[in-house]
Parts: structure tokens; sequence; C-alpha cells
């Protein structure tokens, strides 16, 4: 038995007592529900406390399968770190046997390096066979490196202990099946930089394909939640994503590293729940156009204060033996007082009636004597102030106001074609029966905004942020609450919207956080080499500032052939895809996914949809190119670039999500030429 064969036993051995203690830290969360509803005081708190420690004995009997650690640090003072998802710990008060990747200590584990050991003597990586529910995870090999000594690393997979790679690379460049998983295991210091970023700070993130941004955004979600608990449960934290095949991807990220209870949604869905509306209506490109541009919400902040109006004569109010009088010009004056202010148009019109009353009040006062807050509420209540405040500052719901400016847009802000573009050709009868667009739901949300401020989130995490237009980036800056902070991730090259962004300050600003941390990826972890390099040669016609990703995969293979019969040319490439491992994406032009997809069927193959990631999934899936942002496959069948990059005006960005989508294998197929910069029909690159 060699030494690595000896640590590799302890290591099980070592595994086999965390898995045990990790069962009796399940028994013991089961015994103290018990416990726990037995010796509260109230029966309401021990419904309190036994759905928390229930919460809690579920969460550990549902700890996903797997290794409970995947790193170790040695310390040069001698101490000894196992490096886990989930702290395991066979009491509280004792000293974990495995420290939660988020602790402070476990902090080197990702940052030190051999200039900079941080008090590291060893880092050891740990491999693991693949496991799946009901096995136990199986230690297969481990990989130390020497950061005060580089020269006496081991490496029990064949990987050089001075340059640990063996195990990091086999991790980055395995096949993807099922779900997207969490990276807590080889989280790369300029990645650690962002997730651990102190909880106030805002953050943008530029990322090239497959930097792991989505990744980062998902772990900083996790790591927030473990260093300040009951903060951000309480302030709320939400993940935002772009549609609901991506959020299918990414479902399973969170959950692995223990967090459950975390929200994720698109914009849209968030949108739509807030205001009570499905969209039932589709809007023109023109008008959609307008309706997402920033200056719409000036529009509709002067169509809402529109009804703000002056009162039409003096104001008088009985009581009792008394009848009290403000004059009109008085009431003028208040109603601007208010309007200066700009308050929230809901807060404006209590806060009209508020000094109303307190005009009132000094008359009263003057000759009555001290009045008090009962007095006030009644006053501030009758009929003759309720009147006058319903006159001069009407309660009004968003609908009513959209449909007033849809019915008859009139804001000069707007051109003679842009007003054009969004009026009604056949208005509703009333706002009540309107069938409202996509567009018009993001409206309706900037005006419950305009309304009255909802309290916001303490974090959110908005990923493809460069596809939000300027009003649905202010529908996610109202949702943060002003302690709250975001983390924005991105790609300007990957933006395919109409709006898109083409700058990052000028998202931020319109996402409330103009001076948010902007920091850049560059490293790809998904995409091969000869992937990027096919990508990065579409960067110049996207015309957006970002630098080009790189590689830091070994492998990889791309094919570009033309061909004359399309769809045989992709049956044909699917079937000697399916050879291999792993999952096979077949990235089409939407208006020819439909027609893929049944080409496919009867050739035999069966076929999936995308996010579809249940076990027992289709292994191949056709993806219309304007779903396959945030996806991957392990191969991917890309049919016909130029109709994908004909598809409008994004049509380039497009092709580059498109392209780069691939873990391992691209193969791009053409029956027409090809799209100038991949070669312009020209063969293999
Ligand atoms: N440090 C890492 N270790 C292992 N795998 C990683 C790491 N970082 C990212 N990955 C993997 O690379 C792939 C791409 O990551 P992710 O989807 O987060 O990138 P992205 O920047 O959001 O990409 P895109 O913009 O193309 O959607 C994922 O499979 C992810 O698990």
């Amino acid at each position: 038995m060699t030494p690595l064969d000896h640590d590799l036993d302890r290591e099980r051995a070592f595994h086999d007592l965390c898995r045990a203690t990790l069962t009796r830290m399940a028994d013991g969360a089961d015994e103290r529900v018990v416990t726990g509803e037995d010796v509260s005081a109230s029966g309401a708190d021990a419904e309190d406390l036994g759905f928390h420690l229930r919460s809690h004995a579920k969460e550990l009997r549902e700890e996903p399968p797997g290794p409970l650690f995947f790193g170790r640090l040695d310390h040069t003072d001698g101490r000894r770190h196992h490096i886990g998802r989930r702290r395991v710990s066979a009491h509280p008060a004792e000293p974990p046997l495995v420290v939660d990747w988020r602790a402070p200590v476990a902090r080197a584990f990702y940052q030190a390096r051999p200039d900079d050991p941080q008090g590291v003597r060893v880092r050891r990586r740990f491999g693991w066979a693949p496991y799946s529910k009901g096995d136990s995870a199986d230690l297969t090999g481990l990989e130390d490196e020497h950061l005060t000594d580089p020269a006496a690393g081991t490496g029990a997979d064949g990987g050089s202990g001075a340059r640990a790679g063996g195990l990091l690379a086999a991790e980055i460049e395995r096949p993807r099946v099922g779900p997207m998983r969490d990276i807590a295991a080889t989280i790369q210091p300029e990645q650690d930089d962002l997730v651990r970023a102190p909880l106030g700070t805002s953050l943008c993130v530029q990322g090239a394909p497959g930097t792991g941004k989505t990744a980062v955004g998902l772990h900083r979600a996790a790591y927030l939640l473990y260093t300040h608990p009951r903060r951000v449960q309480r302030a709320g934290l939400l993940i935002l994503g772009p549609n609901r095949a991506f959020l299918a991807y990414v479902s399973e990220v969170l959950p692995a590293l223990g967090e459950r209870d975390v929200r994720q949604t698109t914009v849209d869905e968030e949108i739509a729940r807030t205001v009570g509306h499905e969209p039932r209506a589709e809007d023109t490109e023109a008008a959609a156009a307008v309706k997402h541009d920033a200056r719409m919400a000036a529009v509709l902040r002067r169509a809402l204060h529109a009804r703000v109006a002056p009162p039409s004569g003096e104001l008088v109010v009985p009581d009792g033996a008394y009848r009290w009088r403000v004059p009109a010009a008085e009431l003028a004056v208040l109603v601007e007082e208010v309007r200066a202010e700009a308050p929230p148009y809901l807060v404006g019109r209590e806060r009209l009636r508020s000094r109303v009353v307190r005009a009132l009040r000094t008359r009263a006062e003057r000759r009555a004597g001290p009045v008090g807050a009962a007095w006030e509420r009644r006053v501030g209540r009758s009929r003759p102030v309720s009147a006058l405040v319903d006159a001069c500052w009407p309660g009004v719901v968003p609908e009513q106001v959209l449909a007033e400016v849809l019915a008859d847009p009139r804001d000069p802000a707007l051109t003679d074609a842009e007003r054009a573009a969004i009026r009604w050709t056949r208005p509703p009868r009333s706002y009540r029966s309107a069938r409202w667009t996509a567009a018009d739901l993001v409206l309706l949300d900037e005006l419950a905004g305009q309304l009255e401020r909802a309290a916001g989130y303490g974090h959110i995490v908005l990923d493809e942020a460069q596809d939000l237009s300027p009003m649905q980036c202010r529908a996610v800056a109202r949702r943060t609450s002003a302690s709250g902070s975001l983390t924005v991730l991105g790609d300007l090259a990957q933006g395919t919207t109409p709006w898109a962004a083409r700058d990052w300050r000028e998202q931020l600003a319109h996402l409330g956080r103009p001076d948010a941390r902007l920091t850049a990826l560059t490293a790809g972890y998904r995409v091969p080499g000869a992937v990027v390099d096919l990508a990065n040669r579409l960067l110049g016609a996207l015309r957006v500032d970002v630098p080009p990703a790189r590689s830091v995969r070994r492998d990889g293979e791309v094919t570009v052939r033309a061909v004359t019969d399309l769809e045989a040319a992709v049956v044909d490439a699917v079937r000697a895809a399916l050879d291999r491992e792993g999952s096979v994406g077949v990235v089409v032009a939407d208006a020819a996914h439909e027609r893929l997809r049944g080409v496919l069927e009867a050739a035999g193959v069966a076929t999936g949809h995308p996010g579809d990631v249940a076990a027992g999934a289709p292994r191949v899936t056709v993806v219309p190119a304007g779903l396959a942002k945030g996806l991957e496959y392990d191969h991917v069948v890309l049919a016909e670039p130029a109709a994908v990059a004909d598809a409008g005006p994004r049509g380039p960005h497009r092709l580059y999500v498109a392209l780069t989508r691939a873990v391992s294998r691209l193969d791009v197929l053409h029956a027409r030429p090809l799209p100038a910069e991949l070669g312009g029909g020209a063969g293999t690159p």
C-alpha cells in the first residue's frame, strides 16, 4: 500500500464518520421537534418552534446525496479543516468535522496561492465517483497542493501537486447531464471575490459566455443567506432570470447548497404577479419599443398627476354649532405645496388631507380651544373634506391611467409616430375590460410604483440583465429596498432584445445603482477554446465594448460543414452525437424549431424541451435560438447560422449566444452561406 492509498483509506473512514454524524444530526433534530413542541409556553409558540425545528429536521433528511466534503486545508499552525457544502458537527458546541464552504475559515481554500499562502500549508482536493440518490459517495482520488513547498505535491489521480489541476480540470470538463450543478468545490479566486463581496455592495458582472456569471450569482445568494441569515431572510432575497427554461436549468443549484426557500422567477412573471394581470394581447414592434423606452416613466407621471387640480371653491365643514371655512386660494396653495414635494401619488393624497385638516384645526382652536386626535380623524373623514380631496387629488388605479394614455396619447415628449404606435386602434369600453400586452404590464407596474412605494427586497440577483429595457430595470430597482443591494449579471454581447443595453453604466442608472462595482470575467469554463475562437470572430459585428472570452478548457472540437440537405445532416449529426456521452442541443432559428423537431421525431430521435431537466428526459433538446440563453449542452448542433443571424436586428447577438452553448463539441451545419464573420461559406475554420 502506497502512502497515498493509506491517505485515501483514512479519508474514506473520515467520510464514514461524517455520514454517521449527519444521520445523528438528523435524528437529533427529529427529537428536538417533539421536545420543542412539548416544552413551549403556548400552543402558538409550540407551533412556531415546531415548524422551525421540523424544517431543520427535514432539511437534514433531504440533504442531497454525495460527498460531505470536497476539500481540506492543513494550516501552518497545525489546524486542519475539511470543507463541504454544509457544516457537519457532532454537537453545536464542538469544532465541526466539516466546515461550511461559506465560513470565513474556508475562504483560504479558494484564495490561497503559493505566493500568498494565507496560513495554508496544504490544500487538498478530493475526487469522487459520480453518485446518484441512494448511493453512498465513493472517494476515488485526492490531490495535494503544498503552498509553502510547491515541489512537494502528490496526486492520487495523476494530478501534479505543485500545479494541482487534474481534479479541477476534470470537474470543469465533466459532461453535463441534468440540471446545472453547484461549483462550491471549484470556485475560482476571481469568482470568489464576487461571491463574498459584502451584503451592502451592489455588483455588476460583465462576463463573457460561460465565465460563471450565473454560478457566481447563485453562490453569492447562498453566501449572503449564510453570512447574514436574519437580515437577508427578513428583507428577502430574489433571483430573477430570463425565462422558465433557464430557471428550470439552474433551479437545483441553491437547494444543493442547502438553500431551499429562495424565490426564483423571471422579471415578467414577477411583474405579472404584482399587477395581477397576464398579458392577453401583443404589441407591434414599434409599440413595444415606445412602451419600453425610459421616457415612458415621465409620460405616465404626467398623465397621473394631470388629475391634480386646484379647488373650485371654498371648503365649508359643519362642526356642531360651528362651520369652519377655508378659502379656495388657501386650499390651492396647499395643493401646490404637496405637488411640489412630489411624494408618491397616494401619499400626496393623504398629505393633502392632513394639510387641510391642519388648516381647519387652526381655525377651530382659535375659536373653541384645543381639539384632539379623535376630532382630527372625524373631520379628516368628513364628507366635505373627502369631497375636496377627491376633487383636487382623486383616487385612481394604474389601469385607469394607462387606459387614458393608450386611448389618446398626447404627451409632447413622444413624437407623432410614437404616439400613433401606442394608440389603441379599438379602445376597450372600460379600463376594466382592457387586454394588456406584456409591455403594458411593465407600465402598470411603473404606475403602481408611482402611486405607492412598496417595501423592496434586501438583495436581488438579476441574471441576463443586459436584456432588460429601461422600464424593466426601473421595475427591478423599485423592488430593492432603500438599503438593499443588487447583483447584476450579464454580457452586453449577448443582448438580444430590441432594447438590450450597450453600456453598463447606463443600465445601472436605470437599475437605480449607478455606482455599482463593475467587474469583468473573461475566463470561460463552459466553452472550449476552439468554440470561443469561432464565437469571438463575431464580436466586432456586435457593436459593444466587451473584453473577448478565453477558455480555460483543454478539450473541445468544432466542425463547420456545408451540406445540401440540412435536415438530413442534422439527423445524422444528432445520431453521431448520441454515440458519445452527455447532452445534445440542436440550436435553430426560432421559426424553424417546430419543423426540425418534427423531423427528428420522425427519424426516431426522442427530443425534449429546453429546461426539461427531469431524470429520464430525452438527451436531445431542440432549442429555438431565442431561448438558448443561459443553457448549455455537451454537444451542440447549430443548424443554419445564417437563419439565426438574419432574425431581426439583434440576430448576430443571437448567433453569438447560439455558438457559445457547447460544453465539448460544436457542429455547425449550413446549407446557406455562412454569415461573413464566420467565414462566409468557407468550410472548416
Ligand atoms: N469555477 C468553476 N468550476 C467549475 N465549473 C464552473 C466554474 N465556473 C463556471 N463553471 C461552469 O461553467 C458553466 C458556465 O457557467 P455559467 O452558466 O454560470 O456561466 P455564464 O457566465 O452565466 O454563461 P452565459 O453567459 O453563457 O450564460 C456552468 O456549467 C458552470 O457550472
